[in-house]
């Protein structure tokens, strides 16, 4: 069975990108641990004005710091700090994360995860200059979901502390899961279209509140995560540089499609770290419906 590291290697991934990875990967197990004791608010609000769960924060200070000790990361940009932190300024790779994904969902014991996006050089780059971008996925298996720009891989943590491979060149298969965040009150008349569109067509709702859980679902069986415009918000909820970038790069390398509803989200060059977008990713077939919509 492949591991991780065996992965890495044969990709010919540069040594740093691999031990990077390989830093952060390491870290499922220690968060993992941390959730029986962090299980509430931490009484702070994210750059988001989101309030922060303890995981939040626990999650975000622990890999900022292994990342800062090894001297191999240029800078860092987190869902969970106001700035993106400086750390070695001769280091070639740069990491933008969301430390812990659908944090809310820890005390209902619900999978939830971590999202991590590699640039070589700044962090404020397109989704399409990314060189790899992977999550972990905390549900009952720890997985980890990785493309280096070559195909898409999910690896399973063993009860040794080992990835090991589960399946390799994964293709986002047509399918009718569909999951939508925002009030259907607050519905664009856009989406209220796209979304009668797919329910006529047999779609059925999937929505757990973890982006992370109900994206890895769709990579799966096929079908579309959205998460709108909304008449209150007009650039949704999910943000572009952490969140939707490393997810989107993994959809289109899966063959499937990342849009803002009107074009792919992998071009857009971010101006700021925590600037909005809205979301639809998934299925080519579904990516090309809501775009079909004007
Ligand atoms: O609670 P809502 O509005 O449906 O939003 C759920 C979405 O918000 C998120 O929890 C945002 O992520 P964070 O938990 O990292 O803030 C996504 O994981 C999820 O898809
Ligand atoms: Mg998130
Ligand atoms: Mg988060």
């Amino acid at each position: 069975m492949k591991t991780l590291q065996e992965y890495l290697s044969a990709s010919h991934a540069p040594e740093d990108l691999g031990k990077i990875i390989m830093l952060i990967a390491d870290q499922a197990g220690p968060i993992r641990s941390a959730f029986i004791s962090n299980q509430n608010y931490a009484g702070s609000t994210n750059s988001s004005g989101e309030d922060q769960a303890e995981m939040d924060t626990w999650a975000d200070a622990r890999i900022t710091s292994v990342l800062q000790k090894s001297g191999l990361v240029r800078a860092v940009a987190s869902e969970e700090q106001e700035d993106i932190v400086q750390m070695s300024s001769s280091a070639k790779y740069s990491i933008v994360m969301d430390p812990l994904d659908g944090s809310s969902l820890i005390k209902v014991n619900l999978s939830v995860g971590t999202i991590v996006g590699i640039y070589e050089g700044d962090v404020l780059q397109a989704g399409n200059q990314l060189r790899a971008a992977f999550y972990m996925l905390y549900g009952p298996m720890t997985t980890l979901t990785i493309s280096l720009g070559n195909g898409v891989s999910i690896f399973a943590l063993n009860a040794e502390g080992t990835y090991i491979l589960l399946k390799e060149n994964v293709k986002i298969p047509e399918g009718t899961l569909c999951g939508s965040g925002g009030l259907r009150p607050e519905w664009t008349e856009k989406h209220i279209r796209y979304m009668n569109e797919i329910e006529c067509e047999g779609g059925k709702n999937r929505y757990s509140g973890s982006f992370v859980a109900d994206f890895h679902q769709i990579l799966e069986y096929g079908g579309v995560y959205a998460y709108p415009a909304t008449k209150k918000s007009a650039s949704g909820k999910l943000r572009l540089v952490f969140e939707i970038n490393p997810i989107g790069f993994l959809a289109d390398q899966a063959g499937g499609a990342v849009s803002n509803g009107e074009c792919s989200t992998l071009d857009i060059v971010p101006t700021k770290v925590h600037q909005r977008t809205p979301v639809y990713v998934g299925s080519k077939g579904m990516i090309a419906k809501i775009e079909a919509i004007r």
